[in-house]
């Protein structure tokens, strides 16, 4: 089956100086992430213990402390014993040895084996010296003072060698790494106690809007829940941040500024949502500005008015995200520039989710629109159909809207469109992001 492209209606514009809907669009999405990204550095790696690593990014190599298995040891519950001692056991001619140790997993002894002797041993335990194969107590009798071996072992058989996983000093794991639970339980097998490591942020997430009520509150007129910190918190937390609640400040210019204050010495980062457009009390922008902080539309929907920019403070400062406060364009806001960021401060070096390809299905025949010059991100409903095409449907009526949080939820997934089309109709490929 073959499938459109998404495509650009007459008017579609783009470019460096392409035209949005409501005046000049200077800067288009990519570009304002390399700009934060080239902007920051990951954090100054600190050492951790194996418990507290996991989904950190390794900061220096690991390599093997000691060899991996350390000794020769049994791959079997059985008996130790020289190969040419039970060479011709057959189950109706068994071989009976001797038993002269007992060896368990974690036992120092090495007991010497003479012609026809074996020790009794168990999986992990050392083999010793004298013994050159095991035989597994299925092919015995299980016997303690005598056993009788019912098949003749293969040289070598069930032994472990020592350094056969790794040996000291080879590499296991590299700086770059971020840590799973393989990857630390390599670290402890190899005799690593300690790791460097890029700390997880310290994100503050803070809202703004006189209108915002904390969540369960009952509402005035003209009063909302604020979402947004929730949906930041949570995603700072789901990007191996740290969220640090900072609350909701009415638009007042003082006790923004006094909140910023307050934490820049204690925050990697600040998240505001809100306060960023043309408004008559878009504080957010009316205390950064004068700063140094970048404000300006981003050629996407939504999502369209960006900040970026540092907190002055010691060193370069802290850097501030200042997202728009509509709910859905906070999310998208969060994908496109804060997660990369965050990754890139953790030490990713993959911080873009990998895009798929989807293609509209059961979409109203006119299809939906995009605005011309400007990406669009639609929260999108993607799912697999038995003809293995994955199918992409917006997960509201309302579309990209962005204020329909609530329908956000039913969203898996954002559907890109180009900034060059205007149109996406039944049937046309587009390229997908599936989010958590
Ligand atoms: N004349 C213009 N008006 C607007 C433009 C424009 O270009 N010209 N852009 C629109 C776009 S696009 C967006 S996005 C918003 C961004 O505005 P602000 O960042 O200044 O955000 P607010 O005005 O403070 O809030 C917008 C909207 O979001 C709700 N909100 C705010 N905070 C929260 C929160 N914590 N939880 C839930 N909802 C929140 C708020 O009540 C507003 O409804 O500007 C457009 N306007
Ligand atoms: O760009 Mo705004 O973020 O559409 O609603």
């Amino acid at each position: 089956m073959t499938h459109r492209e998404a495509h650009g209606g007459p008017d579609h514009r783009g470019g460096e100086h392409g035209a949005g809907e409501h005046g000049p669009v200077t800067i288009g999405v990519a570009e304002h992430r390399t700009r934060i990204l080239d902007s920051l550095s990951p954090l100054p790696a600190v050492t951790v213990p194996l418990s507290l690593a996991r989904d950190r990014v390794l900061a220096a190599d690991i390599v093997a402390l000691v060899d991996v298995p350390g000794f020769e040891n049994s791959a079997m519950d059985g008996y130790a014993l020289r190969q040419v001692d039970a060479a011709t056991a057959t189950r109706e001619a068994p071989v009976a040895l001797r038993v002269v140790a007992d060896l368990p997993a974690g036992s120092a002894v090495d007991p010497p084996l003479g012609a026809g002797e074996a020790a009794r041993i168990m999986t992990g335990a050392p083999v010793p010296h004298d013994a050159d194969c095991i035989v597994p107590v299925e092919d015995t009798d299980s016997g303690t003072g005598t056993v009788l071996i019912f098949r003749a072992p293969q040289p070598a058989a069930h032994i472990r060698h020592a350094g056969s996983d790794v040996r000291v000093g080879e590499a296991v794991l590299p700086a770059g790494r971020m840590l799973g639970a393989r990857d630390l339980a390599a670290a402890a097998a190899v005799g690593v106690r300690d790791l460097l490591v890029h700390p997880a942020p310290r994100v503050g997430v803070l809202s703004t809007g006189t209108e915002l009520r904390p969540a369960g509150e009952s509402l005035a007129r003209g009063q909302i829940h604020d979402s947004n910190s929730i949906l930041l918190a949570a995603a700072v937390a789901e990007s191996g941040g740290i969220p640090v609640q900072l609350g909701s400040v009415p638009d007042d210019e003082d006790a923004l500024r006094a909140i910023f204050e307050q934490n820049a010495a204690t925050v990697d980062a600040f998240i505001t949502s809100g306060g960023v457009s043309v408004g008559a009390y878009d504080v957010v922008k009316a205390v950064l500005a004068p700063l140094g902080v970048w404000f300006g539309p981003v050629r996407m929907q939504p999502g369209k008015p960006q900040g970026f920019g540092r907190w002055p403070g010691t060193g370069v400062g802290t850097p501030i995200f200042a997202l728009p406060g509509n709910p859905v364009s906070v999310f998208v806001s969060f994908e496109e520039f804060v997660r990369p960021a965050l990754l890139a401060m953790q030490g990713r070096s993959d911080v873009q989710r990998d895009a798929v390809r989807g293609v509209a299905r059961g979409i109203a025949s006119e299809g939906w629109r995009s605005p011309a010059g400007r990406a669009q991100y639609m929260p999108v409903v993607a799912e697999w159909h038995p003809d293995g095409t994955l199918g992409v449907r917006p997960a509201s009526s309302g579309g990209s809207g962005s204020y329909l949080v609530a329908s956000l939820a039913g969203a898996n997934a954002l559907a890109l469109v180009p900034e060059a089309v205007t149109e996406v109709r039944e049937g046309d490929v587009v390229d997908v992001t599936l989010v958590p």
